[in-house]
């Protein structure tokens, strides 16, 4: 089971996850595309990197144009490294989308 994150590391962590912050036991982020095909895709992104790296955030298409990623380590009851991999490659992974 993954090691849960202190709050320092976490703070440290998000200073190279442009776009993401911390809320509770959870690492979110809000992209807001074009419309709602732009933000299907983001979503299916987020879902091949989610299952490529086993670790599956809440992913949430909203307001027809919007996709916001929730993510924490259920095993381990709170944040681990396990999220930021998550956050980082889809990230990475967006980079390339857009
Ligand atoms: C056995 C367990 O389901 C797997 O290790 C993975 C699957 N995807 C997961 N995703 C998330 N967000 N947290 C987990 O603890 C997790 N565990």
């Amino acid at each position: 089971m993954a090691e849960l994150l202190d709050p320092q590391t976490v703070e440290k962590e998000l200073s190279d996850l442009a776009g993401w912050a911390r809320e509770g036991d959870t690492l979110t982020r809000t992209w807001q595309l074009k419309g709602f095909s732009g933000a299907l895709q983001v979503a299916n992104v987020v879902g091949y990197v989610a299952n490529r790296l086993n670790h599956h955030p809440d992913i949430a298409i909203h307001d027809y144009n919007r996709v916001t990623v929730t993510t924490t380590t259920h095993d381990s009851g709170g944040l681990t490294a396990n999220d930021v991999r998550l956050a980082s490659a889809v990230n990475a992974a967006l980079t390339v989308a857009e």
